[in-house]
């Protein structure tokens, strides 16, 4: 039995699983789990990267004592936030929080220097205000001192894999979310960034995904006699990436929602795609295993874990089994709206910024907790209808089906909405896609699966999947041209604004 730890840390919670291989099929335990949410201290939201470090060694420690010798280790985690090192090897600052507001100002300064077309046309990335390229430029913006000081940039897992090692590489899938890679060289883009008085020799080399980094530094692989061999591995360390490597199909085209505190709504292409009408619809290409994931970030579950966090600091019930029965009880379509309103990213109260937005848009805001769910659901699967069509307008491909895989996919009612909206079965599963992606990529690195396609194969062995069959066609399409309607007013307030 091979043992593989995967550290798998998404936007709200981390989790480390053993993948236990047996030859033929896989089963994934969970030893550790913690939240990865942003705190506050000083000027910046940042990730409690020291907290996370601790966590994922107790973490091995535990992996190493329950199950046994352990091979290899691989990291993934939310994509575009990094850490700066200095000469001395030592992490500068804490590293800030993509859900910090200012990210905004510098990517509008950047926009301004340089354009969206060609920011599009260069890194066939999503222009989102958190991209690594619009934080390191917020730094020059604010505290360009910092940059003296800097040796090395490392995006979180990249991070975490040096404070387990001592060694240094940006893993590729995760390395294409900065917006700072030339999507036709597949290399950074040094000559863009000092255009931008960005400094280039932080950017380390670029290592691809289902190699093996190192063996554990002296200090970790003392701390269990079970850890002494283990390897560090790139695996795809965008967690995205590690999940559709997990969806469990063959054969293109269909749509993949990869759902959590975000939703990852794409599909895969062979080549990226940069035409007019993806930079129209602001699509990303993010480099996959051999492949790109042509996707649009869709704002997510983060809305309703909010709503709950929220409903429970006032000493309501808001276990999510109760906030889903509640919204399935409810009257459907209480309101919509647009998920990705920017207003939506870190307000201070989501559920008083949903009431503004309905007012706004001349609804009636939500009457009980119930509705207020169901209007969050109902309003994300609208969004992956939006998703869906032009996906298929801009690629000519039509999707027959969608596979919905992570956390989000144990939601049924959402799952259910989804097939709906799109009219398109759904398929849900694996649950940890993410996870189950990661050790994917172990065994291709230890040499135990010769392709991705021979993992995804033990995948197919060892997951279950749920099907869902489209509801009410009608009574949707009918709604989503209320959905649009109101997606229009929101855009053309924030204009506004
Ligand atoms: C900012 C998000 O982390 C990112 O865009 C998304 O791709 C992700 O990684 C969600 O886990």
């Amino acid at each position: 039995m091979l043992n593989l730890v995967a550290v798998d840390l998404g936007a709200s919670s981390g989790r480390m699983m053993v993948g236990q291989y047996d030859g033929r099929a896989l089963t994934l335990t969970e030893h550790e789990r913690f939240s990865t949410l942003p705190v506050t201290s000083g000027r910046w939201l940042h990730t409690n990267i020291q907290f996370i470090f601790e966590r994922m060694l107790k973490g091995l420690v535990r992996s190493a004592t329950h199950v046994g010798v352990v091979s290899a280790v691989g990291i993934d985690s939310w994509a575009v936030d990094f850490g700066l090192i200095d000469r001395f090897g030592s992490l500068i600052d804490h590293p800030r929080h993509y859900r910090d507001e200012r990210h905004a100002q510098a990517m509008k300064a950047v926009v301004e220097r340089i354009g969206i077309h060609r920011l599009f046309q260069e890194t066939g990335i999503q222009i989102l205000p958190f991209n690594t390229l619009f934080q390191l430029y917020g730094i020059q913006m604010e505290e360009p001192n910092v940059f003296d000081r800097a040796a090395t940039l490392l995006l979180l897992p990249d991070l975490l894999n040096y404070m387990l090692t001592g060694e240094m590489r940006a893993e590729w899938t995760n390395a294409t979310t900065t917006q700072m890679i030339r999507v036709q060289t597949r290399s950074w883009m040094n000559d863009l960034l000092q255009e931008l008085g960005l400094p280039t020799t932080i950017l380390p080399t670029i290592a691809q995904p289902g190699s093996v980094l190192s063996r554990l530094a002296p200090m970790q692989r003392g701390m269990h006699e079970n850890l002494c061999d283990a390897k560090v591995v790139h695996v795809a360390s965008h967690d995205t990436a590690s999940a559709v490597a997990a969806v469990p199909d063959h054969a293109d085209p269909y749509l993949y929602i990869s759902s959590g505190t975000w939703s990852l709504v794409g599909t895969v292409v062979q080549r990226p795609i940069t035409t007019p009408l993806a930079e129209h619809y602001n699509f990303s290409n993010e480099g996959g295993i051999g492949n790109y994931r042509f996707l649009k970030n869709v704002m997510g579950l983060w809305l309703i874990q909010e709503i709950q966090r929220e409903v429970q600091a006032g000493g309501q019930v808001a276990d999510i089994h109760t906030l889903l029965q509640l919204a399935e009880r409810a009257r459907p379509f209480p309101f919509v709206l647009d998920p990705d309103d920017p207003l939506l990213l870190h307000p201070a109260s989501m559920v008083r910024t949903i009431h503004e937005i309905c007012v706004q848009t001349g609804q009636r805001p939500p009457a009980e907790l119930g509705e207020l769910v169901r209007g969050v659901l109902e309003s994300l699967a609208f969004k992956y209808r939006t998703v869906l069509l032009e996906l298929q307008e801009v690629t000519g491909c039509t999707f027959s089906r969608v596979h919905i895989v992570g956390g989000g996919s144990q939601n049924q009612l959402l799952s259910q909405f989804a097939a709906n909206a799109t009219g398109c079965p759904v398929i849900t599963g694996p649950v940890e896609a993410s996870a189950l992606g990661n050790v994917m990529l172990q065994l291709v690195a230890l040499g135990e699966c010769k392709s991705v396609s021979e993992a995804r194969e033990v995948v197919l062995r060892s997951v279950a999947t749920a099907l869902y069959v489209p509801q009410s066609a009608e009574v949707w399409q009918e709604k989503y041209s209320a959905f649009q309607q109101v997606v229009r007013r929101q855009a053309a307030s924030r204009k506004a604004i």
